[in-house]
């Protein structure tokens, strides 16, 4: 029996990685070689990279069969789906590519501006992306706790973001910390381009009650922890969240794969995704 529309189910998802070198790449590449139901079928890294040409599974001490390339066209070729960890302008350079060939997309990056995250609202017209800054389903679930809490704690207690990640990542605050704000500020009926702080030096005055404030760790290895503090007279509750593992954020990227899996058009994130909406 050839695999056509009437058996979609036992055919793997054909996936490809971008930035296939970085942390997440090499994550998602162990992990889709770790499940049944998926299959590596493109690694990209952009040009200039010392691992151009080389397979895919390489550093980690197998052979995929997929040589990493900077070439767009031909390492998406045999995809279905693109997952993509990378930067703002790789991430959108690769959704060009997706949307000519008609590969759907479960992007990871962090950092886009909202002129960027217009146009993968665009780009969502013609191909099926999952787009969330945080793909862990404990994230996700601390999210919908951090609605709730806020709509209970609406006066009398002030509201603090606090994020701390490894030396290496480039942008701050977090896209989960930035992602925590706007459940926060929307719980609230305010506009977190009103109230958020991102930054406190020198007399700062008091602190203004409707503000939600946000204060950014960066150093070693710390795969990334997120805490909300409702500091209200006489008690204070946190809210947090620490991942020990980048599993978590694979894992819950190949959830989004299977959730694509048919659908043509649409921009989604891990709500949909999880069933959290
Ligand atoms: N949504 C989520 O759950 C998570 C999101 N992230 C986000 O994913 C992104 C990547 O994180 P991480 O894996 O730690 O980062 P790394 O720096 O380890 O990896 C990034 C990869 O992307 C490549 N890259 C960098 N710039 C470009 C570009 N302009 N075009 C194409 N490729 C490029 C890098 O290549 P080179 O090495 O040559 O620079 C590298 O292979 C970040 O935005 C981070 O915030 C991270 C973890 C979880
Ligand atoms: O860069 C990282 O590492 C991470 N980035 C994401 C973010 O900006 O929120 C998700 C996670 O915290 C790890």
């Amino acid at each position: 029996m050839t695999a056509d529309s009437s058996t979609p189910s036992s055919a793997p998802h054909r996936i490809a990685i971008a930035g296939a070198s970085g942390r997440m790449g090499q994550m998602l590449i162990e992990a889709v070689r770790a499940a049944d139901d998926c299959q590596l079928a493109g690694a990209l890294d952009r040009e200039g990279s010392p691992t151009l040409g080389r397979d895919a599974g390489a550093s980690l001490g197998y052979a995929s069969g997929v040589p990493v390339t900077a070439d767009l066209r031909s390492g998406l070729a045999g995809a279905q789906v693109l997952i993509d960890f990378t930067r703002p302008e790789g991430t959108l350079a690769h959704l060009a590519v997706c949307r000519e060939l008609g590969v759907q997309a479960v992007i990871g990056t962090t950092g886009f501006s909202e002129a960027q995250k217009a146009e993968i609202a665009e780009i969502a017209k013609d191909i099926a992306i999952v787009l969330a800054p945080n793909m862990s389903v404990g994230v996700n679930v601390t999210f919908k706790l951090l609605e709730m809490a806020a709509k209970a704690l609406a006066t009398g207690y002030d509201i603090e973001v606090i994020e701390a990640h490894h030396r290496h990542k480039v942008d701050a605050p977090s896209g989960t910390a930035l992602k925590m704000g706007e459940v926060l500020a929307e719980a609230l009926g305010r506009d977190l381009k009103d109230c958020a702080v991102y930054a406190r030096e020198g007399v700062t005055g008091e602190r203004d009650p409707s503000t939600i404030g946000f204060a950014t760790i960066r150093g070693g290895d710390i795969v990334g922890d997120h805490t909300v503090l409702f500091a209200g007279t006489g008690e204070r509750i946190e809210i947090s969240h620490k991942s020990s593992s980048r599993a978590g954020y694979a894992q819950g990227s190949l959830r989004a794969v299977r959730f694509l899996a048919g659908r043509k058009t649409g921009l989604f994130d891990m709500f949909d995704v999880l069933g959290l909406r």
